[in-house]
């Protein structure tokens, strides 16, 4: 187990732009211009991951693949994959990139089988996201729901899965912290390492979010407090140094 907290600055591609969004729902963007002028920004700030989602392929509005893939080979860093990496061909493409791992989301609530089978092939390259408002998980960008957190998490575990995505839904892009109670419980129902995702408004959240490392959270992705700087990443790097 890891002893301290791992940092994934996000960068979410909407339309060749790098936006944020608010409860993750479309149409209410945020631009904040070029993704890979924001990639290599956090990644000279001393960033040890990226977390690069396409929401374009996760809402089905076409993709990003493309600049995606330009981001991720540009960078030095490990690069989580994440957005619409629903079939062989997007997997397939996703992983050719070099990213270090993808999450799938909505082929885990739709597609089963095939995430056992990816799971089987491509071991901890193979993450799985979360998204959950209340117990509940959604697919498709967050909009149609896909069953319960915890039996998911149950078939999951049998299967393999390397690590979990963990995202509350209500917090996401909206600075008001995260859900630590939901990420203590998904800690208590898996063995697995997870990484938590939404919400971080603060130093003091990524503080209590690294006070569960030993629980098992793994890291904490960070996007809107980075964008709005709330503090800068190099703050964020030392506080859960
Ligand atoms: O990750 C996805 O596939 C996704 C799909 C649809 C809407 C949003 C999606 N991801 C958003 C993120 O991963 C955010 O970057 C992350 O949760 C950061 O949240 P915050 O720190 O609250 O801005």
């Amino acid at each position: 187990m890891a002893s301290k907290l791992e940092l994934l600055p996000a960068v979410d591609v909407r339309d060749g732009q790098a936006v944020r969004l608010v409860h993750g729902e479309s149409g209410t963007e945020t631009s904040y211009g070029s993704p890979l002028q924001a990639a290599l920004a956090w990644q000279g700030a001393g960033a040890e991951w990226l977390h690069l989602v396409d929401l374009d392929a996760a809402f089905g509005t076409g993709d990003n693949r493309d600049l995606v893939a330009e981001v991720t080979r540009a960078m030095d860093i490990k690069v989580e994959l994440s957005g619409g990496i629903r079939d062989d061909a997007s997997l397939a493409k996703a992983l050719a990139t070099g990213c270090t791992r993808v999450n799938l989301g909505t082929a885990a609530l739709e597609t089963p089988e095939w995430v056992a089978k990816v799971i089987a092939e491509h071991g901890d390259r193979i993450a799985v996201g979360l998204d959950v408002r209340g117990t509940t998980l959604k697919g498709r960008g967050w909009t149609r729901d896909g069953g319960d957190l915890y039996e998911t998490l149950e078939r999951l575990d049998k299967e393999g899965c390397a690590r979990y995505v963990v995202t509350d839904i209500a917090k996401d892009g909206t600075l008001q912290g995260p859900n630590l109670e939901l990420l203590r419980n998904v800690c208590a129902a898996t063995d697995r390492p997870v990484v938590a995702s939404g919400g971080v408004s603060s130093l003091d959240d990524l503080r209590a979010i690294a006070e569960l490392v030993p629980l098992g959270v793994e890291g904490s992705i960070v996007g809107k407090a980075l964008y709005a700087k709330a503090f800068t990443l190099e703050e964020a790097l030392e506080a859960v140094s």
